[in-house]
């Protein structure tokens, strides 16, 4: 399966004439990464991942420019299933399960994702599907317990771990995740955090976009923040966690910034305006918080 940086590059999005939704939107997911996005409500933070998923035309939505790649392989113009196939597999806000089928069809269901990839053959794609219904069943025992039962009756909280477990069994090389933790009590929100520390350190990146600022900048080691469709802000999660305009904004606290938090106020970076440097090359280093300007 195609691996490497889920790399977005200037991508603008509308939504017919009138909305224009992502303006120049750059970012990388990192193989082996937590990548959060931050954003108020309407920053575009649902649409970014509609475009990355292949999942725009069903919402009457269009790229009108920029990229998506996986490695070295384009996904910008795919349908949602190819983009599947490719490895790139979307938990959309609102645990949508299938409520009338079972746990266990729902896990079914998310395993046919993975038949796209053309070297898999019969066997191995029996076996690999066993093999990540075993992996999603430790991750959630609650779901081996529930297999028998309609998912529909299921908790909210089970209903998102179902919802994560069936997006696993496609095997992604990358989890899109939608507001994971919207609606849960907090155990049930911690308890999924710690689900997506623990199915990153298997081996899947991640790109969350999370309301609950603070948890996302917990989980991520790189974060975006969107405002009215732009990148505002990039930077180490960290460093962006202690930012004063982050902290005022996003985490409700009103401290000054702690000494040795850089945030720069700098021009936005020249000419390519990659967005690189939210990413490892470019902040290696002293990472610097940048803001958009431009
Ligand atoms: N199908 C659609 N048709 C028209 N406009 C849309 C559509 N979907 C989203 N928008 C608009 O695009 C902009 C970005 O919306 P989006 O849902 O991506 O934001 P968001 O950051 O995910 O917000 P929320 O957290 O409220 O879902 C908003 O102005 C929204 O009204």
């Amino acid at each position: 399966m195609a691996r490497g940086t889920l790399a977005v590059r200037d991508l603008s999005v509308s939504y017919g004439r009138a909305v224009r939704a992502l303006r120049g939107v750059s970012l990388d997911v990192p193989e082996g990464t937590v990548t959060a996005v931050l954003g108020a409500n309407g920053a575009g933070k649902t649409t970014l991942l509609r475009a990355i998923s292949g999942t725009l035309p069903f919402h009457r939505g269009a790229v009108d420019a920029g990229t998506v790649r996986l490695g070295d392989r384009p996904l910008t113009g795919l349908s949602p299933s190819a983009v599947v196939a490719a490895g790139v597999v979307q938990v959309p806000e609102g645990r949508r399960v299938f409520g009338r089928l079972t746990v266990e069809e729902n896990l079914r269901a998310g395993a046919l994702g993975a038949r796209g990839r053309r070297s898999v053959d019969r066997a191995g794609a029996a076996e690999s599907t066993a093999a990540a219904r075993e992996r999603v069943l430790e991750l959630f025992p609650v779901l081996a317990k529930r297999a028998r039962q309609r998912a529909g009756l299921l908790s909210g909280g089970e209903q998102q771990m179902l919802a994560i477990g069936r997006a696993l069994m496609a095997r992604p090389a990358v989890l899109l995740l939608d507001e994971p933790t919207l609606g849960l009590a907090p155990l049930m929100a911690e308890r999924i955090a710690e689900t997506i520390r623990e199915i990153n350190l298997q081996g899947t990146s991640l790109l969350v976009i999370e309301q609950n600022a603070a948890l996302a900048l917990e989980l991520s080691s790189a974060a975006h923040v969107l405002e009215v469709g732009e990148v505002a802000l990039h930077g180490p999660s960290a460093e962006l966690a202690g930012s004063d305009e982050v902290r005022r904004r996003y985490l409700g606290v009103s401290e000054d910034t702690p000494e040795g938090v850089a945030v720069s106020d700098a021009a936005a970076p020249s000419g390519d305006h990659a967005g690189t440097s939210g990413t490892p090359e470019a902040s290696a280093g002293r990472p610097v918080l940048a803001r958009w300007t431009g």
